[in-house]
C-alpha cells in the first residue's frame, strides 16, 4: 500500500478551501490510503494523470471536484510515498504543476521545489543587467562553498547574476526553500561556516550517505520543516478535520533542535527577535518533556493572563487535547502562581495594589517622614535594590551593591532611605495591602521549605521577569537537567526589570541557543522595525553583555510600512478610518487589524471614529473573548505577545513616545534615565512587529525622535 504525505504548500491552500472542495480533499486523500499503486493509476473516480509539459515527470494532478484538482508528487524510484503538494482550480493547477521542479538538496538532503520556468527566464534578463554592475552580491563567495552549502547548478547561476539584496527577494518565491534561505543568510554577511552550521547541519541527516542518491520516500523523511507523513487513515482523518495551525506540525530546524533536545544538563535559554517562534519552542518543549519523564508535573508561564489563556489554547492544540497530559501543566503568570503559593500555606492574604497606587503611598511616606527623596526614586530604590536583592533589614540594605542605580548613597542617606522602606511596609500592613513582588519573596520563601512542586519549569515572555518573579520560578523546580527551559528576547523588555540570572542561581551558560528566522513578519516591517533600536544596545536575557538582532531576518515579504505625519490629531485619526476600511475592503477580518497608542486616551478618540463608521471595536484589556468580532484597539503594553495581519500604530508623536512622565529626569538619575528612554524605544519596536503583513505607523505634529526618519 503507498503512503501519502502533505507538504506545507498543501496546507495553505486547504486552508481556504470552501467544505465541499475539502471533502473531496479528503476522499481522494483517504483512496491513496486504501489502494495499490496500480489501483490509484487505474481508478477513474480519482483521475491520476500526468501533466503536459511539466518540468518534474513526477507531477501529477487528481480531480478533487470538478472545477479543483489536486497536484501530487509520484514517486518513480520504487519508493512507495506520494505527496500532496497543492489544490487549486482546474486551469491555475495545470499551469502551476507545469513550472515546478522538485529535486533533492544535495546538502541537507531534504525535498525542495522551485519555479523552474520562471528561474529560467529570470535569471538571463538579470545577467544582462548585471554586466555593467559594479560588484556582485555574491562575489567574494567561491563555487565550491555554494555548492558545499546546497548551492545546484540553476540557483548557482540565479545567484550569479544578483547585485544586491532586492534582486535576491525578486528571486525568492522561485528559489528552492534550502536554498534560498542559505543565500539570505550570506546576503546579510554570515560567515559560510556559520550558514552551513544553522542551515545546513541542523537539516542533514546524521547518517546521510556521502553521495546524494535518496529516493523519494527518503528525501520526504529528511523534510520535517515543510512535509508531514502521514501514517495511517485515522491521523489524516484527524489533521485534516482540526483546525491547521502550521506551528504544530512545521517546525524550523532550529526550533525544532531546542525544543525537541532530549535533555539539557541544567536551565536552558531560546533567545531571538519578535516572532521567531520562541513561544512555539516553549510549547514543543513541553510536549517533549511531557513524553519524557512519567508523571512530572511541570509550571508554563508567561506574563499576562491574556497571555496565559493564549498560551492554554495552543497546548491544547498541541496535546490534541488529552487531558490526562493537560493535567500535569499548569499554565499561568509567575504573579498568579505565586499569590496561589501564598494563598495556599498562609492564612491571611492581604490584596496586591497597583504602581499608581503604591506611587501615592511612597508619596505619603516622603511627607510623613520628611525624606529628601522623591517618591519616584524610593520606589525604585525599593524595587531595584530592595526587592531585586531580598534585603530584609537595614544592615542587608547598608552592605548591598547599588549597581545599576546612577546617585551614590552614603550609610546615612541609606538609613534614611530604608527609614522610608519601613514605613512602607508597614502602611501596607495597616491596610491589608501587598505588592505582587512582596507576595512572589513570600512564595519564594514558602518554596524553598518544601520539596519542589514541578519536575519542570518553562518560561514564556523571560525578559521582563523581576529577580522576585525568578526566584519564585528557581524555587518551584529542583536544580538539575531540564529544570528551566526560558524563552525571551531582551528588546522587548517593556518593564523596568534588571536582572542577572547567574546570581539567582540560574546558569545558561553553555545551554544557549538563538532562533533567527521571523515567522511572523514581512522583511519589510522588520527591516524597518529594527531599525528604531539601531541606535541603542540592549543587556542579554540573563543580564551580562549585550544582545544583538545580527542575522534577524524573514522570509516573507509584503508592502512597506506606511510611515506617515499629519498636522493635527483629527486628521490622523480620519486616515486611521480610512485605513481600517480599506483593509477589511481588502478581505481582512475586523480581528485581523490591531490598532495600538502610548495611552488609552488616543484610543478613545479613535474607538469612536471607528464606531462613528460603522467598524466594529474591540479594547484589548486583559482577556480578549477570541469569539468577539472587532478591530482590536490596545495600548502598547497590552500588546506584547499578540499579532494582527495590519497593525495601525498612533500617536508616535513627540511629548508622546517617549511619554515623558514615564521618564526619570537625567538630574535625579541618569543611569535609570536612559534604562527608561531604553525601555519606551523597545515598546515603540514591540507595537510595530506584532504586524504580519502591514504597518502603518502615524503621528500628528512634530513625529517621535524615535523614528528614524527623524533622527
Ligand atoms: N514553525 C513554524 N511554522 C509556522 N508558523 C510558525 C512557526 N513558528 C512560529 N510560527 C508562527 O509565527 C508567529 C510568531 O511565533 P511566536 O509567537 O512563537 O513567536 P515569538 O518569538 O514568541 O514572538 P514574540 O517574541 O514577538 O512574542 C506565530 O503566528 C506562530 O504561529
Amino acid at each position: 500500500m503507498p503512503r501519502l504525505a502533505l507538504a506545507q504548500s498543501f496546507w495553505d491552500s486547504y486552508d481556504t478551501l470552501e467544505k465541499p472542495v475539502r471533502a473531496g480533499v479528503r476522499k481522494a486523500m483517504a483512496k491513496f490510503q486504501a489502494m495499490s499503486v496500480a489501483e490509484l493509476n487505474a481508478d477513474k473516480g480519482l483521475h491520476l494523470e500526468s501533466v503536459e509539459n511539466a518540468r518534474d515527470r513526477r507531477i501529477r494532478t487528481i480531480r478533487i471536484t470538478d472545477f479543483w484538482r489536486g497536484v501530487v508528487l509520484a514517486p518513480d524510484d520504487g519508493s512507495d510515498v506520494f505527496l500532496l503538494v497543492n489544490v487549486l482550480p482546474h486551469d491555475d493547477a495545470y499551469a502551476w504543476a507545469a513550472k515546478r521542479l522538485y529535486s533533492t538538496n544535495t546538502a541537507t538532503r531534504a525535498l525542495e521545489v522551485r519555479d523552474a520556468v520562471a528561474l529560467d527566464e529570470l535569471t538571463p534578463v538579470y545577467e544582462t543587467a548585471a554586466r555593467t554592475a559594479s560588484r556582485r552580491l555574491f562575489a567574494d563567495i567561491s563555487d565550491g562553498t555554494l555548492r558545499e552549502l546546497g548551492i545546484d547548478d540553476q540557483v548557482l547561476r540565479a545567484a550569479r547574476s544578483m547585485v544586491d539584496k532586492a534582486q535576491l527577494e525578486a528571486f525568492s518565491a522561485l528559489l528552492p526553500e534550502d536554498q534560498r534561505e542559505v543565500l539570505e543568510y550570506l546576503a546579510e554577511g554570515f560567515d559560510p561556516e556559520d550558514v552551513y552550521r544553522d542551515v545546513v547541519a541542523v537539516r542533514r541527516p546524521a547518517d546521510a550517505p556521502a553521495e546524494p542518491v535518496e529516493d523519494l520516500a527518503t528525501a520526504i523523511a529528511n523534510t520535517p520543516a515543510r512535509i508531514r507523513l502521514v501514517t495511517g487513515p485515522q491521523e489524516l482523518e484527524d489533521i485534516l478535520e482540526k483546525p491547521f495551525a502550521a506551528w504544530r506540525i512545521f517546525l524550523h530546524p532550529s526550533q525544532r533542535r531546542v525544543a525537541y533536545r532530549t535533555s539539557y544538563g541544567g536551565p536552558a535559554q531560546v533567545t531571538g527577535g519578535p516572532g521567531t517562534g520562541k513561544t512555539v519552542a516553549a510549547l514543543h518543549r513541553v510536549k517533549h518533556l511531557l513524553g519524557r519523564s512519567g508523571d512530572g508535573r511541570i509550571l508554563l508561564t508567561t506574563y499576562t493572563n491574556a497571555l496565559a489563556a493564549g498560551l492554554r489554547e495552543m497546548l491544547g492544540l498541541l496535546l490534541d487535547e488529552d487531558e490526562k497530559l493537560l493535567a500535569r501543566v499548569d499554565v499561568t503568570t509567575v504573579d498568579a502562581y505565586a499569590h496561589s503559593v501564598v494563598r495556599a500555606r498562609s492564612a491571611n492574604t492581604p490584596k496586591p495594589i497597583g504602581d499608581r497606587e503604591q506611587q501615592l503611598l511612597w508619596e505619603k511616606v516622603v511627607k510623613q517622614l520628611g525624606l529628601p527623596f522623591t517618591a519616584q526614586f524610593l520606589a525604585q530604590e525599593y524595587r531595584h535594590v530592595v526587592l531585586g536583592q531580598d534585603l530584609r533589614d537595614l544592615d542587608s540594605y547598608l552592605g548591598a551593591s547599588r549597581r545599576g542605580r546612577g546617585t551614590g548613597l552614603g550609610p546615612a542617606r541609606r538609613r534614611e532611605v530604608w527609614s522610608g522602606v519601613e514605613r512602607f511596609e508597614q502602611l501596607l500592613r495597616d491596610r491589608k495591602e501587598t505588592t505582587h513582588l512582596r507576595v512572589c519573596a513570600r512564595a519564594a520563601e514558602l518554596l524553598a521549605d518544601g520539596p519542589a512542586p514541578y519536575a519542570h519549569v518553562v518560561v514564556d515572555e523571560a525578559q521582563d521577569l523581576h529577580p522576585a518573579q525568578w526566584r519564585v520560578l528557581r524555587a518551584a523546580v529542583s536544580p538539575g537537567p531540564d529544570d528551566l527551559f526560558i524563552t525571551g528576547d531582551p528588546h522587548q523588555r517593556i518593564y523596568d526589570s534588571r536582572v542577572s540570572l547567574g546570581s539567582l542561581g540560574i546558569t545558561t551558560a553553555g545551554r544557549s541557543f538563538r532562533l533567527r528566522v521571523n515567522y511572523r513578519s514581512t522583511e519589510e516591517i522588520l527591516a524597518w522595525s529594527t531599525q528604531l533600536l539601531a541606535p541603542v544596545t540592549v543587556d542579554t536575557l540573563e543580564g551580562e553583555g549585550t544582545d544583538s538582532l545580527a542575522g534577524y531576518l524573514s522570509l516573507l515579504h509584503g508592502r512597506r510600512p506606511q510611515v506617515q505625519g499629519y498636522a493635527t490629531r483629527q486628521e490622523e485619526t480620519k486616515a486611521l478610518v480610512d485605513r481600517v476600511r480599506t483593509l477589511l475592503a481588502e478581505g481582512l477580518a475586523p480581528h485581523e487589524i490591531g490598532v495600538c497608542a502610548r495611552f488609552n486616551l488616543s484610543l478613545d478618540a479613535a474607538e469612536e471614529k471607528l464606531r462613528a463608521a460603522g467598524i466594529p471595536v474591540l479594547r484589548v484589556k486583559g482577556q480578549v473573548d477570541q469569539g468577539t468580532e472587532g478591530v482590536r484597539l490596545a495600548t502598547m503594553h497590552a500588546m506584547k505577545g499578540l499579532e494582527f495581519r495590519a497593525v495601525s500604530v498612533l500617536g508616535v508623536s513627540e511629548g508622546a513616545v517617549p511619554f515623558p512622565r514615564g521618564i526619570t529626569p537625567r538630574e535625579a538619575d541618569p543611569l535609570q534615565h536612559e534604562a527608561d528612554l531604553l525601555r519606551e524605544r523597545c515598546l515603540l519596536f514591540v507595537a510595530c512587529t506584532r504586524a504580519r503583513e502591514a504597518l502603518s505607523v502615524t503621528w500628528s505634529g512634530t513625529p517621535s525622535p524615535f523614528l528614524p526618519q527623524a533622527a
